[in-house]
């Protein structure tokens, strides 16, 4: 069993709350949750959006990259009125995240937000990687966050799992959460050993780190 993301962070937040101007309290964290982010029929919503994706045009794109590296169905959702609501979320969510335990200088999402499908008749999974890149938009990414799309008991495997720090831990899996970690943050999502796991992924981005 790896130690849970979950709880120790939510319990520390309350402590150190918006105080104006400098901070002298404020610790920086490697990773935060927040429960609730998307309601359930949010995610049913986007799950069947991903679904329809598929049968319709058939062509939901496998992972990019090699395919050793990744395998996975995804689709992205742009800033559309469609998705307004949505956006909306998180945005909220980012925002709070991002004030509470990082600190980081963002400007906004500058990629479209991406839904994830790992199935496990395909062992679906996505090794070890960062999120950050030497590109454009991905050298820009300071922050990732995940919400969890799937009901818990609905996919076996599929965990997403950091190693922020030398030691790896597991996401919460309710879905709604979501996790935040810094986009140079080692991270991966374990097989699908069975059912199908969902999730939406999406980046804030800024100007270099200093
Ligand atoms: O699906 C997930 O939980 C994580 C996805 C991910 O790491 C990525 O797209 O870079
Ligand atoms: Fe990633």
């Amino acid at each position: 069993m790896l130690p849970a993301l979950g709880s120790a962070a939510l319990e520390v937040d309350t402590s150190m709350r918006v105080l104006p101007g400098p901070d002298p309290l404020f610790r920086q964290r490697r990773w935060a949750t927040l429960l609730e982010v998307l309601s359930p029929e949010e995610c049913d919503a986007l799950i069947a959006q991903a679904n329809g994706v598929v049968s319709l045009a058939g062509h939901l794109v496998g992972g990019r990259g090699e395919a050793g590296v990744r395998r996975s169905d995804v689709t992205w959702l742009a800033d559309t009125p469609d998705n307004a609501a949505l956006y909306m979320h998180l945005t909220q969510a980012a925002s709070r995240l991002n004030h509470d335990n990082f600190r980081f200088a963002l400007d906004g999402f500058e990629e479209e937000f991406q839904l994830a499908r790992y199935r496990a008749e395909v062992a679906g999974h996505y090794d070890w990687h960062v999120d950050r890149g030497g590109r454009a938009v991905g050298g820009r990414r300071k922050l990732a966050l995940v919400v969890q799309l799937s009901d818990a008991d609905s996919y076996e495997g599929g965990a997403l799992e950091l190693n922020v720090d030398g030691i790896v831990r597991e996401a919460p899996r309710q879905r709604g959460t979501a996790i935040a970690f810094p986009a140079y943050a080692l991270h991966r999502v374990a097989p699908v050993t069975n059912g199908i796991r969902f999730s939406l992924t999406a980046w804030l981005h800024g100007p270099d780190f200093t």
